[in-house]
């Protein structure tokens, strides 16, 4: 399923776009003058072949999983917590499940890995494993865990685009995830750990050098291939990571623009335009982490974020703020008119 949902991306409608620019540049403004906003309404354009596209049915798939590589005292937290915040975030408790309210974004929390067996009817059951295996002492999960845990993102895309979704966003929730985010970053920019390993969710700057360690010693231990990305998630990635990988495939097999969030959800971009480059078509970014590895990664992805407040949550909190961005662009391009429009010459 995972190969056919590849092969089903289609190339962006770039006449639609030709057209949809044209028009955009003779909108009652000086041209080019709301800058990223019109980008953003050609590409969406392109990616869902309509010259109106609008992105007022919000949703963010809120992938949660826990990481065995924990054992290996790389995050502040406790792996507890990676439960508790599944439950909190579709009840509205947490950053992003607070500002979904503002936004009416509709939250999809999915048990992809969580450690514990539980019951809770907010949270959508689709584990596979009771969290990873610690991958300083082996592969983080088998191949053909890696592949269902991309196909689960993809039909989580598919469900929320049946539920009505026209914009998807990315979140994840699972204490000690930019471990393994940082392990894919260095294999796939050759990077070494050492250079790129970041504080995550407050781990001790003193402590930074053991982290970067852990992932050297995961990296060296299990060999990942660099040029393939299921290997890769495999050794040293995470079901989080591989599942937000798969909800990006989905939105693109369907033409549905999907918004990555902070650094952990764009190295699962960069695994998901590794398997297809065309998934980057249907990517929209969002903010700057203030993550270590954030900049390497955007730039090694090469979309260049629109929001620098100096966010560093992940739970999806950027995709929803960027949400209201894109949403206005749409806007933008709908309801404001031409200067034929208007009776007036171009000036
Ligand atoms: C209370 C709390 C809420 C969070 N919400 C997102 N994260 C973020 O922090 C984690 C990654 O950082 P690390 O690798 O250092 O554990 C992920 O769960 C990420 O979503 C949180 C972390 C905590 C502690
Ligand atoms: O940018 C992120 O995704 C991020 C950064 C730190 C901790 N959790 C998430």
């Amino acid at each position: 399923m995972l190969y056919e949902t590849l092969s089903q991306i289609k190339p962006l409608d770039r006449e639609l776009m030709t057209s949809v620019k044209h028009r955009v540049d003779h909108l009652i403004k000086p041209q080019g003058s709301l800058g990223a906003l019109e980008d953003i309404v050609v590409k969406l354009s392109g990616m869902t072949g309509n010259p109106f596209p609008m992105t007022d049915n919000k949703a963010i798939i809120v992938m949660c999983a826990d990481h065995g590589v924990c054992d290996e005292y790389v995050a502040s937290a406790p792996q507890s917590v990676t439960l508790q915040q599944a439950r909190n975030i579709p009840r509205g408790l947490t950053g992003v499940g607070s500002m979904a309210k503002q936004s009416h974004t509709k939250l999809y929390s999915v048990d992809i890995g969580i450690n514990t067996d539980f019951e809770d009817t907010y949270i959508i059951p689709h584990k596979l494993m009771h969290g990873t295996n610690n991958m300083r002492k082996g592969p983080a999960m088998t191949r053909e865990i890696a592949v269902k845990a991309l196909e689960i993102g993809i039909q989580m895309a598919y469900h929320a685009i049946d539920e009505g979704a026209n914009i998807l966003g990315t979140g994840e929730m699972g204490i000690g995830n930019t471990t393994p985010s940082t392990a894919i970053l260095s294999v796939l920019t050759g990077q070494s750990p050492f250079e790129i390993t970041g504080m995550g969710a407050n781990f001790p700057a003193d402590k930074l050098k053991h982290k970067a360690t852990v992932i050297n010693d995961a990296i060296v231990l299990n060999k990942p291939d660099a040029s393939d990305p299921i290997d890769i998630l495999a050794k040293v990635g995470g079901l989080d990571i591989a599942g937000m990988a798969g909800t990006m495939i989905g939105g693109a097999a369907k033409g549905v623009p999907v918004v990555i969030d902070g650094f952990i959800a764009t190295v699962a971009a960069l695994i998901a335009c590794e398997l297809s480059p065309s998934v980057k078509d249907y990517l929209l970014p969002s903010h700057a982490s203030l993550e270590k590895g954030a900049k390497l990664a955007t730039d090694t992805l090469g979309l260049e974020p629109f929001i620098h407040m100096n966010l560093r949550l992940g739970e999806g909190s950027g995709a929803l703020l960027a949400f209201g961005l894109i949403e206005a662009a749409c806007y933008m391009n709908k309801e404001m008119i031409t200067f034929d429009e208007a009776g007036i010459g171009i000036v």
